[in-house]
């Protein structure tokens, strides 16, 4: 039996934002109405020095704010890294952890990935887990085992429902107008499913899994709609408030 799930959209800024960005926050706040409130959730990510003037940006409006990574220790000498703890501490409530830009420009393996989303638990933040396959990868036909083998190793056994969102984002999709095919989606979200509930059982069936790349208002309706999706993390439609909300529009008004 399909049990409803509140979506998330999360939008994340990347490296992208100075002070000004905070005024996006604002006009998303805006747009952000009751009734929106009770059918959505709303996260941003911003760069890790615009997360404490966020969180206070969005006092009272219901997005939530996050961080874009995190270390595994709560505190040591780790030069220029930030522990789930500080995010915490600054008003975060949520991290992404493992995204292919992280897992690429830092090498971060499954293992490394699943010690920061343990790190995320720990500090009572939602960790937002990434997986998703390369170009060569989808081409050579091995998504599923790519993504099952992510999330084998990526999520902590701790997982629920509450406290872990998977984001799946093929690496080839991301920031280049490509999408995968609505049928692709569907393919690899049922997989994830399958493979959650095998090893969360009903916490398993509730998890929320988002769909990444290139997602943009002119395709959302058509990518949320796709069955074992359950919200967006949205990247460069996510840095102007007016297209973050259109992206949101596309869940309808049921
Ligand atoms: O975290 C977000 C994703 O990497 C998607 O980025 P994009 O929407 O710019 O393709």
């Amino acid at each position: 039996m399909t049990q409803a799930i509140k979506p998330l959209i999360a939008g994340n800024w990347k490296m992208n934002g100075l002070k000004s960005a905070l005024a996006e926050i604002g006009a998303v706040a805006n747009g952000y109405d009751g009734a929106l409130r009770h059918r959505v959730d709303l996260a941003i990510c911003p760069p890790a020095t615009l997360v404490f003037p966020a969180a206070a940006a969005a006092i009272g409006s219901g997005i939530m704010i996050g961080g874009q990574d995190c270390h595994a220790n709560a505190s040591g000498a780790h030069t220029g890294d930030i522990a789930a703890e500080m995010l915490f501490d600054a008003g975060a409530g949520c991290v992404i952890v493992g995204h292919s830009e992280r897992r690429a420009d830092h090498g971060e393996s499954d293992g490394v990935v699943r010690a920061k989303a343990e790190a995320a638990l720990r500090a009572g933040l939602l960790a937002i887990v990434c997986v998703g396959e390369t170009l060569e990868e989808r081409d050579r036909g091995v998504t599923l085992d790519i993504v099952g083998t992510q999330l084998a190793g990526s999520l902590p056994d701790t997982s629920t429902a509450a406290t872990v969102v998977i984001a799946y984002e093929p690496v080839w999709a991301i920031g280049t107008g490509r999408t995968p095919t609505t049928e692709d989606v569907a393919k690899v979200h049922g997989f994830i499913r399958e493979t959650l509930e095998k090893r969360f059982g009903g916490e398993g069936a509730v998890m929320r899994i988002l769909y990444g790349g290139s997602v943009k208002p002119g395709n959302a309706a058509e990518l949320l709609a796709v069955p074992h999706v359950n919200g967006a993390l949205v990247g460069g439609a996510s840095l102007k408030a007016a297209d973050f909300l259109g992206i949101v529009a596309g869940l309808g008004g049921a």
